[in-house]
């Protein structure tokens, strides 16, 4: 038999798995690395989360990705970033794993989201005569699996697109297992360069995950763009000085993807700055101040969050634990609290989950489903050393 296919039985069958959870999010921060020593799986999951840190992309780096998500991409760029993506990975996953003294024998699985350079949910190209979903992540798993030798899972997204689902948002599967609460209506709103959430009823009823709208993405490329030399809104001090555009809002808010039915996924594809631009050039708005324009898009991403939340929370008290960059987003975090005062905000760190850590503990939870768990958990594709 081969050794890594009795490796992977054998692992199948322990009472724990150390998977180390990789992820690399639509705001092209880094790569955040999550240790995570999962028991049991399904409905018995417990997860100990041993270490934690985000690896930052140097800014040339981030650059090139941006560039691989236009639709004017370089074939060749987009074969090599494939693989150079997972080579990048892996280095940073030795060096850490060094760093915290645990040999790479010591991890039973990686778990690799990817690099998502685009994302096609067929609302987003009505006409096309492709009738299905389809999204793209890059970074390949054989790379990972053979660079490291560990078993790796990767590329979570395409079973989800097979099965008629838009590939995303995949946190809803994990989310139910670590944070399902009877008794509390539970908003996970996690804040990246897309927001989206997961709501968990307290009645144990269906869990519904969906994006909402634009979130990180739209605040740093202003950021950039007026700014130069910071490449975010750190503790959404810029947007704090600044005063939400009401027309300037309304148009951005007429876009259909807003009042388009729960669920629904979106990405930069979408909401980028022609998109902004668009509506500033029908509102006259081309020459407000930068800071004004920031607390405008602080306000978009809590009113559609907002909106969202609304369509699906039930009457009585719910509790929305937020995480992702945007939960250091102080102006942001009271935009929501504002825009949503009949529910109660905290970070998810009131759970036992650092805010940055989450996506990276989802995926490395996700994987552990993929080995040990029920088909219906299975995602992702597993690559041998
Ligand atoms: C295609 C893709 O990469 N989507 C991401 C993105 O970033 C946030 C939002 O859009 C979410 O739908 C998803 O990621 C999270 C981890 C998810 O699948 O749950």
């Amino acid at each position: 038999m081969n050794p890594h296919l009795a490796r992977l039985a054998h692992l199948t069958q322990q009472p724990s798995r150390r998977v180390l959870g990789l992820m690399s999010g639509t705001s092209l921060d880094g790569l955040d690395l999550a240790l995570c020593r999962c028991y049991g799986h399904g409905t018995k999951l417990r997860v100990q989360l041993e270490r934690f840190a985000t690896f930052p992309y140097s800014n040339s780096f981030r650059q090139r990705l941006r560039d691989i998500s236009q639709p004017t991409v370089s074939l060749e760029e987009l074969t090599i970033l494939n693989a150079e993506i997972a080579r990048r990975h892996v280095a940073t996953v030795l060096a850490a794993l060094e760093e915290w003294e645990v040999f790479p024998d010591e991890v039973d699985l990686l778990a690799s989201h990817g690099q998502t350079v685009w994302h096609s949910p067929r609302h987003q190209r009505p006409g096309h005569p492709y009738a299905h979903h389809a999204t793209l992540q890059l970074g390949d798993g054989d790379h990972l699996a053979a660079l490291s030798s560990i078993i790796t899972v990767a590329d979570f997204r395409q079973k989800h697109v097979a099965h008629g689902r838009e590939g995303a948002p995949l946190a809803g599967y994990a989310d139910k297992l670590l944070f399902a609460q009877p008794g509390e209506n539970r908003l996970l709103l996690n804040l990246g360069g897309i927001a989206n959430f997961t709501f968990l009823p307290a009645d144990g009823g269906p869990t519904l995950v969906t994006d909402t709208g634009p979130a990180n993405t739209l605040l740093d490329a202003v950021t950039r763009q007026y700014f130069p030399g910071r490449s975010y809104d750190d503790n959404g001090n810029l947007a704090a000085q600044g005063t939400p555009h009401p027309a300037l809002l309304t148009a951005l808010l007429a876009h259909p993807f807003f009042t388009a039915p729960l669920p629904k996924t979106t990405g930069p594809e979408l909401f980028h700055l022609a998109y902004l631009q668009a509506a500033q050039l029908a509102t006259h708005t081309t020459s407000l101040p930068p800071t004004d324009l920031l607390a405008t898009l602080v306000e978009l991403t809590a009113a559609s969050v907002a909106l969202a939340a609304r369509r699906c929370l039930p009457e009585g008290p719910a509790q929305v634990y937020v995480s992702g960059g945007g939960s250091h987003n102080m102006t942001l975090f009271q935009a929501l609290e504002r825009n949503l005062p009949e529910a109660q905000f905290a970070t998810i760190d009131t759970l036992g989950i650092p805010a940055d850590a989450k996506e990276a503990v989802l995926f490395a939870v996700l994987a552990n489903e993929t080995v040990a768990g029920q088909p219906e958990f299975s995602l992702g594709k597993i690559c041998l050393p």
